[in-house]
């Protein structure tokens, strides 16, 4: 399954200006210094294939949610710093977004340069989807590249709009990214496993519905398996549940069973009276959750079911974490699948912040076939929505 796009590869770009939507919404710290360039590192093949074209490049991006107005905190300054850095030439910064003066910083542009934009997001137009905005980003370019995958599920006019004015296509993330999901969705080698885990059972209802459908086994940990152990009937203490989603946790096993798909939730869990550090969880039965206690983590037993399943996968697509992983003890259930799934040797897809630097905290990132860049764009792929910012992409 690939996609049916156009890419960079099917279009002229020596001499003309190339307007390149990147995600560049990375991690910054209180001096404002970026704490993982992932992303960053991640859109390169693509800007250096179009400086190799002879393309001029005006690269732009989101940083945050700044709320359309400008706000320091929130500039591209150290993004353009770093890129820079990482493509050896000096990335010029433009003082905006849109406007005569990057008008004529763009008109300026030598092949093989690079212009990164401020923050998008400067300007509540973008997250509006503005067409007049859209048309005045367009005016900047002669060609527009969608390789910022991490907002593709965002009809802004930088993903979306833009596309009107301009000849449109792909990036080579884009490609990559929509490639490897499309391969585990549509075509995946069996058995295939999910592994959805995080906080709230509400924020992925679309993806286990649409997994259902799709997988041999789902397996379910983190906060969100609380809700499904109190539709079981257990007490769940003080943890984390949606008492609105009980019922509705309840449908989704039943329609697992009817559809001969295996759900399997945790059958013990760790527990603690409150998340802190160094706190020692105790492991109890998953229908023996203490009543003044939360359940924080997934048992060694569960890890060790999951374990079992995942092994024997071909096809695993993970996201969110199997509990409280940011802090110690309660990591261990999450590193334990980062581990199951890095020995697994199969095609592995993991999505979402957290179980990304899950599996960094694991030490197993080299051994997981594909890390995605999207967390929410990602999670909406999986739940078969299509994403906006591919759609308006020139069909190959
Ligand atoms: N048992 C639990 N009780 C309370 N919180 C939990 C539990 N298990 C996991 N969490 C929390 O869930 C959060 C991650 O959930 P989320 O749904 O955002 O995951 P994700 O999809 O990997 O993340 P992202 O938002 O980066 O895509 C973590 O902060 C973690 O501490
Ligand atoms: O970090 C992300 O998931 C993307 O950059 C999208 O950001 P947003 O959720 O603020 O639109």
């Amino acid at each position: 399954m690939f996609m049916n796009k156009k890419t960079i590869r099917d279009v002229e770009v020596k001499g003309k200006k190339v307007f390149v939507r990147v995600d560049f919404n990375v991690p910054l710290n209180e001096n404002r210094e970026i704490t993982d360039d992932t992303r960053i590192r991640a859109a390169l093949p693509t800007l250096q294939y179009l400086r190799e074209q002879g393309a001029k490049l005006i690269v732009a991006s989101h940083l945050g949610r700044p709320k359309g107005q400008f706000n320091e905190k929130y500039s591209l300054k150290p993004v353009a710093k770093r890129l820079s850095e990482l493509l050896g030439i000096e990335v010029k910064m433009a003082p905006d977004v849109v406007g005569p003066e990057v008008e004529k910083m763009a008109g300026e542009l030598q092949p093989g340069e690079v212009l990164l934009l401020e923050n998008v997001r400067f300007y509540p137009e973008e997250e509006k989807n503005d067409p007049e905005f859209a048309r005045k980003l367009a005016r900047l370019a002669e060609i527009y590249v969608n390789d910022a995958f991490g907002a593709a599920h965002r009809a802004h006019a930088s993903t979306a709009g833009i596309a009107s004015y301009l000849p449109a296509v792909a990036g080579f993330l884009m490609e990559k990214e929509i490639n490897f999901l499309s391969r585990v969705l549509n075509n995946p080698e069996r058995p295939f496993v999910a592994i959805i885990g995080g906080a709230k059972v509400s924020d992925k209802i679309g993806v286990i519905e649409n997994l259902l459908g799709k997988v041999d086994a789902l397996l379910i940990g983190g906060g969100m398996a609380n809700t499904f152990l109190k539709a079981m009937g257990y007490e769940t203490g003080k943890s984390l549940v949606e008492e609105d989603k009980v019922n509705l946790a309840r449908e989704l096993m039943n329609k697992a069973k009817e559809m001969g798909v295996k759900l399997l939730l945790p059958i013990d869990v760790v527990v603690a009276p409150k998340i802190e550090a160094g706190v020692p969880g105790k492991t109890v039965a998953a229908d023996g959750i203490p009543a003044e206690e939360m359940a924080l983590d997934i048992g060694e037993k569960t890890a060790k079911l999951f374990r079992e399943e995942i092994l024997k996968a071909k096809t695993v697509v993970w996201n969110g974490p199997m509990g409280v992983f940011e802090v110690e003890p309660f990591d261990r259930g999450t590193v334990a699948v980062a581990e199951a799934v890095a020995e697994s040797g199969a095609l592995s897809v993991v999505g979402g912040g957290d179980s990304v630097a899950a599996v960094e905290k694991a030490k197993v990132a080299d051994k997981i076939t594909h890390i995605s860049t999207g967390g929410g764009a990602s999670l909406e792929f999986l739940e078969g929505k299509k994403l906006p910012g591919v759609e308006v992409l020139y069909d190959k």
